[in-house]
């Protein structure tokens, strides 16, 4: 199943069109389904997303689920929104994607919306005052030792994601989907300039991990090192797999991405992006920089 690819001439204009058929999917899923669920991304393409979505709710008038601006709005209670990664850091902590995605969405939906605060599910924050062992690994021979606090965090989530799980229901292709995790009807992730996705990073283990669907990152090379992501094969779930990419910076990473994948060279550990696809469709939101243009 070949790639969709959705252009625009910049981040504004990418994320007003992303927000606009993000509510669509949300609330087509609530009719149908009944419920609803999206996970999301950190970084400024992902966060600007939401902030567009908080734009036309404004439009739409705000207060309950009116249209906003004429768009469908799903009924916020029965959606759950997930993320894909978090930077493992203390709660509250302005890093943090959860705290990101708050300001630019989540306290709007909640405070005026009917979005249930139960719904929000974010990945757990760090102590305040952790004391790591891989602050005392830095600097040793091998890889950074998983800290109790964060392999933990990286379980706990894991077990929410199963408690939330839906009855394995058959893909398209017939094949039953993972009983460990709910219906994603649509993942968004923001794409590195190194093709990294979600925590996913080139080099590191977490693009190979299997049987698992929450994964410990210890040495990420974006900061913070510590980070908690969901899995290929938990992203792989996803209904829909949105790229959500702008800046020149991506422009290198998206065009070796993109060339793998139509040719069958895909490579979890060298393009972590090149291997994660929606069941149904995978879409590149991409503004013309990221496209190379
Ligand atoms: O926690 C994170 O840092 C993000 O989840 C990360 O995967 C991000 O989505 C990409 O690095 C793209 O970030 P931009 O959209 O800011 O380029």
């Amino acid at each position: 199943m070949s790639d969709e690819t959705r252009m625009f001439a910049d981040r504004q204009a990418l994320c007003r069109q992303a927000a606009a058929e993000l509510l669509e999917v949300l609330a087509a899923a609530v009719r149908d389904r009944g419920e609803a669920s999206a996970v999301l991304t950190g970084g400024g393409t992902g966060t600007g997303i939401l902030a567009a979505v908080a734009d036309l709710l404004d439009a739409g008038g705000g207060g309950g689920d009116g249209p906003a601006g004429g768009l469908p709005v799903p009924d916020w209670s029965r959606v759950h929104l997930w993320w894909g990664d978090e930077r493992f850091l203390p709660a509250g902590d302005p890093e943090r994607n959860e705290v990101q995605a708050r300001a630019a969405l989540l306290d709007l939906l909640v405070d005026c919306h009917g979005l249930p605060a139960e719904n929000i599910h974010p990945m757990p924050a760090d102590g305040p005052a952790a004391v790591s062992v891989a602050g005392s690994a830095v600097g040793t021979a091998g890889p950074p030792a998983t800290p109790p606090r964060l392999g933990a965090a990286a379980d706990a989530y894991a077990a929410e994601l199963l408690a939330r799980a839906q009855a394995p229901r058959p893909a398209p292709d017939g094949a039953a989907v993972d009983a460990r995790l709910p219906v994603f009807d649509v993942v968004m992730l923001g794409v590195g300039p190194d093709a990294h996705v979600a925590s996913l990073f080139p080099g590191l283990p977490g693009p190979l991990a299997e049987g698992v669907t929450v994964v410990p990152v210890t040495d990420s090379p974006k900061p913070p090192a510590r980070r908690l992501s969901l899995t290929v094969e938990a992203l792989n779930t996803a209904e829909r797999l949105w790229f959500v990419v702008a800046g020149a910076d991506k422009a290198e990473a998206v065009a070796a991405v993109r060339h793998a994948r139509d040719h069958g060279t895909t490579d979890a550990a060298r393009w972590p992006a090149s291997v994660v696809s929606g069941r149904a469709v995978t879409t590149w939101w991409l503004d013309e920089a990221a496209a190379g243009n």
